[in-house]
């Protein structure tokens, strides 16, 4: 598949360019900056700090490049990302989306795109994750309002989204679970509640240093807890992850797709 990478000097777009070019089934196209940087211009591989020439361009404007790739991957800012899923519309072409922080309409966006072309949204695409939401499902299936829920994410002193993308989600199956919706249910801090509201779901976001990911979920019962935790050492399970939906998307048509479909969960 013919890949471009946007915001390739990036956390995530850096690694998203290693893994695809070390990956047979993939070839890069190019890499997308804002304009205005000083690495416009220059070869990807360099820019990815793969310490090689690509034979690939950095440029700064996705319509010149876009009628030459079949996928695009894109792990860059909220803001940008509308504009790329625009792009990826008018051109009809195949989209992966890992960036977070959208609100319920932005988001409706990319479910209204997903009528057109092949889009996967991921908010978090490590394989243990997505397993995890498959755990969170089966719990409060079965506990139901019986446990006060309490999600704590934690994330490096960059991140510009609060609370995070995949905890949102979380948030979501579990809503989904007890016949919810998170936007009834959710409390972000719970400073002066006594007692804590009865069927809630609780958000906590701490931010510090450069921890890359770490999200658990507490189901608080009389006398026990459980805990769920998944923690990333690095971010490198959500580049290769990235690259899996991407190659996912190679045969598909137009339609709203997930981390759960490529894992086949
Ligand atoms: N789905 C998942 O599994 C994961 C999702 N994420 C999400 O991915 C997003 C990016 O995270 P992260 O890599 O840490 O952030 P970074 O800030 O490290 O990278 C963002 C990149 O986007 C680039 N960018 C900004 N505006 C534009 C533009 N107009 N055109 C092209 N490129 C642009 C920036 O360019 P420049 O460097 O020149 O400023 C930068 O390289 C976040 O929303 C984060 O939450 C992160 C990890 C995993
Ligand atoms: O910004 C990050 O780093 C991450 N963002 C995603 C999120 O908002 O959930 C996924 C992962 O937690 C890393």
């Amino acid at each position: 598949m013919k890949v471009i990478v946007i915001g390739p000097r990036g956390k995530m777009g850096k690694l998203i360019t290693q893994v695809a070019a070390e990956r047979d089934d993939m070839e890069l196209v190019a890499g997308v900056a804002p304009a205005g940087r000083d690495y416009v211009g220059q070869d990807l591989g360099m820019v990815a700090l793969i310490g090689r020439n690509l034979g690939v361009p950095v440029v700064d404007d996705l319509a010149a490049v876009i009628d030459g790739c079949d996928v695009i991957i894109d792990f860059s800012t909220r803001e940008n990302a509308l504009k790329v899923l625009d792009l990826a519309v008018k051109h009809g072409k195949a989209l992966v989306c890992g960036t977070t922080g959208f609100s319920e309409e932005e988001f409706a966006r990319f479910k209204e795109a997903a009528k057109t072309i092949p889009m996967l949204y991921a908010a978090n695409t490590s394989k243990l994750v997505n397993i995890m939401n498959k755990l969170l499902e089966m719990v409060t299936k079965t506990l139901g309002e019986d446990a006060d829920i309490e999600i704590l994410e934690m994330h490096d002193q960059w991140k510009k989204d609060a609370p995070s993308g995949t905890s949102k989600e979380m948030g979501e199956i579990m809503a989904h679970a007890m016949g919810k919706e998170l936007s009834d249910i959710a409390v972000y801090g719970r400073e002066g509640e006594s007692p804590r509201e009865k069927g809630t779901i609780g958000y906590h976001s701490l931010r510090a240093g450069n921890i890359p990911s770490s999200h658990t979920v507490f189901f608080g019962c009389m006398g026990e807890r459980l805990e769920i935790t998944h923690h990333t050492y690095n971010w490198e399970c959500f580049a290769r992850g990235a690259c899996d939906c991407a190659a996912y998307l190679e045969d598909k048509g137009p339609g709203f797709y997930s981390v759960q479909d490529v894992l086949n969960l």
